[in-house]
């Protein structure tokens, strides 16, 4: 039973967040998970004006992800952080190379969690859920979102990320916020409840 996690990140929060998934999917007895990298498409003098060429050295060991990684799982996490509202430009381009996979319909019925994060509260971590959700649905995917039942949601005690869209986290203007204990639970939660899913579908 293979969940593959994949992230684009850019300073790191995403990453936290995917890993926190990771730890959510491995409770799950026969899942074998793995963490990869949407491969970068930004120019390098551009990466080094935004800060970004120091922070990426963190996961620069992490495999590049690929088609392969998309077909071959059972259960899916994504982790994308909001540009504008939506998907990363990264991530885009990645899901515009699998053409081939909707044309033979290999995404159809595969179970897929989605993750995000953004500078400020209101910035469209919810419109990059659901816009990239209404995507996978093209491939036929079933999104598995965060339920109630993950009750970190309901309190109004702190600012937080996580919606029944995904989980997700505050990054901070200058992405000085770090994924609070909460968000990485709702990571967490999602997670584990991706890979319970996909067990439940999986015919192996
Ligand atoms: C080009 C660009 C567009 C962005 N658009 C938004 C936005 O619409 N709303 C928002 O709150 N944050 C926005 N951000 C901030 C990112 O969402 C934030 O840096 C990111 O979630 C941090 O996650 P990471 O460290 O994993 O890259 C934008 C950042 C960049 C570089």
């Amino acid at each position: 039973m293979k969940v593959n996690i994949l992230f684009y990140s850019m300073y790191g929060h995403m990453f936290q967040m995917v890993k926190a998934a990771k730890e959510g999917a491995d409770k799950v007895t026969g899942v074998e998970s793995r963490i990869l990298r949407i491969p970068e498409t930004l120019p390098e003098n551009i990466l080094e004006a935004m800060g970004a060429l120091e922070a990426q050295k963190q996961f620069a060991d992490i495999p590049e992800a690929t088609m392969d990684d998309l077909a071959e799982a059972d259960g899916l996490i994504l982790g994308i952080p909001t540009r504008y509202g939506r998907m990363s430009a990264q991530w885009a381009n990645f899901l515009d190379q699998s053409g081939q996979l909707w044309l033979k319909g290999t995404l159809i019925d595969k179970p897929v969690a989605l993750m995000s994060s953004s500078a400020t509260q209101h910035g469209g971590q919810e419109s990059t859920l659901i816009s990239t959700a209404a995507s996978l649905m093209h491939h036929g995917m079933l999104v598995v979102g965060l339920p109630y039942s993950y009750q970190g949601q309901m309190g109004v005690d702190e600012i937080t990320g996580g919606s029944p869209y995904g989980a997700s986290t505050i990054t901070g203007g200058q992405g000085e916020r770090l994924p609070s204990e909460r968000e990485l639970e709702g990571a967490r939660f999602q997670g584990e409840r991706l890979a319970m899913i996909a067990s439940r579908l999986s015919t192996k």
